[in-house]
């Protein structure tokens, strides 16, 4: 490993190196004296480097010097002091083709160019920083930043200059690029076939890039077309990507690692990776890729060290890479290819926008645009996509149509899209015509002209919940800036205080869990009507359901005729007979219990094949009327109902199903009003965002029992219950801290999930209820909940008590150790002192979670068992929920009077019954 990191990685061999005089060694040297026959034609010249006339920037001013950003770094050219005679290859290189002389050359033209241009720009002075000055401590053993090898400074100088002809120049003449290259080869024989290789064209090297000085660019905005033309060379094309085959040596390995180049995407195997990149003073580019811009979607990799390279290199060698490819001025964002409103950016500009307390995320280059008034930014020709720092000076004055909206409604002189519409919807925000609107940083409306606030854009949560499900931006905290945050405090307080009495409780579940239907039966306990719009949802719900069902009845129907057939031919092979006979029953076959009619066949079939590819919805309801009387034909046909008699053989048909097919012909109907318990029963999400939430209070009843000391006078409590799907809260669940100020978290899992799986796409199984503990442990943990009290609902009780004596719970392996001493007498539903074995199976289920909410939180987690399709149960459950925060609120005032509160602990009355 050493070997291989010597030759090519002259800074971390430098470093190891006793010998310090080695420190500025570089890798060209004179030639050996030639001794060979004599030459019929003319020798190359080697034009002396004079390094006196070698001309150092002065430093930049410090306001430049800020942040890694895309400022040129002005290279000087290596003394050459190489004593130590490592240039054998060099020399060797020399004898096949006079290339060190042209090398040299290339380097004399350089500094000549050099000096030309820092004359007659005088530019790089107070722009550039001097290269001694920023890598002056580091130069000295770092072979990227410093002066190494010959490769680098002429990289970095080519990277730094401004001038046009000197990039002719360096398309004309044969790269330097291969002298550092004969340092990566091994043997001769590799030597020579590159240099062959090279000959031949085959290794030919794109031009190399001039970087220019980017605060050029604002002095003279007229010259950006051809500034950009100047920023950007043409770049490598990207290598098409074959699966697991090495750019250079074309072996195929599927699934062994390879290093990508950041600029052309080839991608080469650990055999290859040294030998295509070299010493990677730009990071991880393969040779000819030096000097050009990255593939802007690989940015996010900057920095990121791969397995590979860990592998391979030093740790201080990965780490100079992956520096030289964070700095590089080459691999920085060119500030003129961002447009803000319309204005391409300059590096000062630039520095603002990221250096901003609220920056832009994933900056590329792009067009964007920027409401300075708000912070809303976005890409040109899309809605917002972040609320960022507001009054940045940045870009030219905001265009109207630069959203690309057709709303006729503006905000801040900006057209808004549709979505924004919503937005301003569900804000509150009513208008007629064709109003402007002035939406403020905090998220306050004004009419224009008027100075009165219309409405605060954040203040209701479905304002929030809106920008969630439609993916518009939500203001982040770091937005405001200092001052503003207390008059949001103080206006917070007044509106607590408004709503004090009000508690709000956050309903979460995995997939199945029984959230939704918790949630629908709380609606109709508390007399919380359905709008319309949910009405119609639900119907078309309940519509497109009975048609699932219903195909799933006719794939059962298959099954069912193949099972027949086969009986028959069985039965036929048992008693055979003449083949006259057996033909006339292969016709009576055709006609067995399960056959339709042709018109009830095709039906069945297009229902099927709309089913299986998942148009269902594209569907239904747009054509129920259309279908609803061959529902009707279906249901009187008696091969159907042969079907759905044996429905219970079907493990795909829903257990709600039969609640709904038994009315197929009414519910399939136009003009089918779905009941209530037709809404708690149907299955399906019901808002399109996974959130949902609804006001309710919650009445007192003679049942309140948990407490003794129930005041008689209190008012019902009101509550706010939140169902939000554990999909919808997004990776590590970012979005729960939107609910931060939850008072109690009903955390909803199902009872029958220690015997249900998932299988994923590679066919791992996994048990569903470790899933959901693992979703239970990152929800309470989340610091949004960090303080707020649990109630974990162990719901599908009734499920359980079915299940649990054929299906034992420590088939879940968190449940092993469940092993319930039975009494031998018949279970007393009445009787707390003989549970049934459901009862213990949840309560053991309780506590283990009880326990491991402890071991992370050290608090208490409240228990109830409930069935969500039962209203008495879902009622006592919140009911429950309530006692939690009363006694919550009461424990905080007993303790301020220094009293004990354990006896008011509802805990234990958590399995009462
Ligand atoms: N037997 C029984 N079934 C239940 C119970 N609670 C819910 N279900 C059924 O379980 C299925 C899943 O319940 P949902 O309320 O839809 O669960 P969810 O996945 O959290 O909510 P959505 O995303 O809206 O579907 C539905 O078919 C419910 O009818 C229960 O306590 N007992
Ligand atoms: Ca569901």
């Amino acid at each position: 490993m050493t070997s291989v990191l010597r030759n090519f990685w002259p800074g971390a061999s430098s470093s190891k190196n006793d010998d310090h005089d080695d420190e500025y060694s570089v890798e060209y040297s004179f030639a050996v004296e030639y001794s060979g026959p004599p030459l019929s034609h003319e020798i190359p010249q080697v034009v002396p480097v004079d390094v006196r006339r070698i001309p150092t920037a002065a430093v930049a001013a410090n306001a430049v010097i800020i942040r890694n950003l895309a400022i040129p770094v002005l290279q000087p050219i290596g003394r050459k002091s190489d004593k130590s005679g490592n240039n054998s290859s060099i020399e060797r290189k020399l004898s096949t083709g006079s290339r060190v002389g042209e090398s040299v050359r290339d380097r004399g033209v350089y500094s000549s160019k050099l000096e030309s241009f820092s004359e007659k720009e005088g530019v790089l002075e107070g722009r550039s920083v001097d290269a001694h000055n920023v890598f002056g401590e580091s130069s000295s053993s770092s072979g990227t930043m410093g002066f190494s090898d010959g490769r680098d400074d002429s990289n970095q100088l080519s990277g730094s200059s401004d001038c046009e002809e000197m990039e002719e120049e360096n398309k004309a003449n044969v790269s330097n690029d291969d002298l550092s290259e004969t340092t990566t080869c091994n043997s001769i024989e590799e030597l020579e076939e590159e240099c062959e290789a090279e000959a031949s064209g085959a290794a030919s090297r794109a031009p190399v890039v001039t970087f220019r000085d980017l605060s050029l660019t604002d002095s003279a905005s007229e010259e950006s077309d051809q500034d950009e033309a100047a920023m950007s060379p043409e770049r490598p094309g990207l290598v098409e990507d074959v699966k697991g085959l090495c750019h250079r040596c074309c072996r195929k390995e599927r699934f062994a690692d390879r290093e990508v180049c950041i600029v052309c995407n080839a991608k080469y195997c650990s055999r290859c990776v040294l030998r295509a990149m070299g010493s990677m003073p730009e990071g991880r580019k393969c040779n000819p890729c030096i000097g050009h811009r990255i593939h802007e979607p690989k940015r996010g990799t900057l920095g990121k060290s791969s397995r590979m390279m860990k592998k391979m290199l030093t740790r201080d060698a990965v780490k100079k890479i992956m520096s030289a490819e964070l700095s590089c001025p080459v691999n920085q964002l060119p500030p003129h290819l961002i447009y803000v409103n319309d204005k391409p950016l300059s590096i000062e500009e630039l520095v603002t926008l990221q250096s901003c307390s609220n920056p832009p995320k994933k900056l590329r280059p792009g067009r964007y645009w920027y409401d300075k008034v708000s912070g809303f930014w976005g890409k040109e020709g899309e809605p917002p996509c972040q609320i960022i720092s507001p009054l940045l000076q940045t870009g030219y004055q905001i265009r109207r149509d630069v959203s690309n909206g057709a709303t006729n409604v503006l905000i801040n002189g900006r057209e808004i899209t549709n979505r924004e519409l919503w937005l301003l919807w569900a804000a509150g925000i009513r208008y007629e015509g064709e109003p402007h609107f002035w939406i403020s940083a905090d998220g306050s409306c004004k009419l224009e002209g008027m100075n009165n606030v219309i409405a605060k854009l954040w203040e209701k949560k479905q304002a929030k919940m809106l920008c969630m499900a439609l993916s518009l931006p939500l203001p982040s905290s770091r937005a405001n800036p200092a001052g503003e945050d207390s008059v949001r405090e103080r206006e917070n307080v007044a509106m607590r205080i408004e709503r004090s009495m009000m508690y709000k409780l956050l309903l979460v579940g995995c997939d199945q869990s029984g959230t939704s239907t918790i949630f629908k039966q709380a609606k109709i306990l508390y007399n919380v009507p359905f709008s319309e719009d949910e009405k119609q949802n639900i119907k078309n719900m309940i519509q497109r359901n009975l048609y699932r069902y219903i195909s799933i009845l006719l794939e059962g129907r298959e099954h069912f005729r193949e099972e027949d057939a086969m009986d028959l031919r069985r039965r036929r092979a048992d008693k055979p007979g003449p083949s006259v006979v057996k033909e006339e029953s292969d016709h009576v076959d055709e006609k067995n219990a399960y056959s339709f009619s042709r018109n009830l066949e095709n039906f069945s079939s297009w229902l099927q094949q709309i089913t299986m590819t998942g148009n269902l919805e594209a569907i239904f309801p747009a054509a129920t009327r259309e279908y609803s009387p061959l529902v009707e034909e279906l249901w009187k046909d008696k091969a159907f109902q042969a079907i759905y008699k044996r429905r219970n053989e079907l493990p795909m048909l829903p257990r709600v199903a039969n609640y709904f097919l038994d009315r197929a012909v009414e519910i399939s109907r136009m003009d089918y009003e779905p009941s209530e318990l037709d809404i708690l029963y149907a299955d399906g999400v019901t808002s399109s965002n996974g959130v949902a939430s609804m006001e309710f209070s919650l009445p007192k009843s003679s049942q309140d029992g948990y407490m003794e000391t129930l005041d008689h006078n209190e008012p019902p409590l009101s509550c706010e219950l939140i169902r939000v799907h554990a999909n919808s809260l997004g990776v590590n669940c970012k979005w729960l801290e939107m609910f931060e100020d939850s008072d109690l978290v009903l955390f909803c899992i199902s009872l029958t999930e220690y015997a249900e799986y998932h299988e994923d796409i590679n066919g791992t199984r996994s048990n569903k209820l470790l899933e959901t503990k693992r979703l239970f442990e990152r929800i309470i943990t989340h610091p949004t909940l960090a303080d707020k009290q649990f109630l974990l609902i162990l719901n599908k009780f009734d499920l359980l008590d079915e299940m649990i004596y054929e299906t034992p719970l420590s088939q879940c392996e968190w449940f092993q150790d469940f092993n319930p001493v039975m009494s031998k007498h018949p279970h007393n539903p009445n009787s707390n002192n003989n549970p049934s074995l459901a009862q213990r199976a949840s309560h053991y289920v309780g506590v283990k979670f009880k326990r491991l909410f402890y071991s992370l939180t050290g608090r208490k987690l409240f228990v109830v068992q409930a069935t969500g399709l039962e209203a008495d149960s879902v009622d006592k459950a919140l009911r429950y929920g309530k006692e939690i925060l009363k006694w919550e609120d009461e424990r905080h005032t007993v303790s301020m009077n220094q009293d004990s509160s354990e006896s008011f602990d509802p805990s234990s009355s958590a399995y009462t019954s």
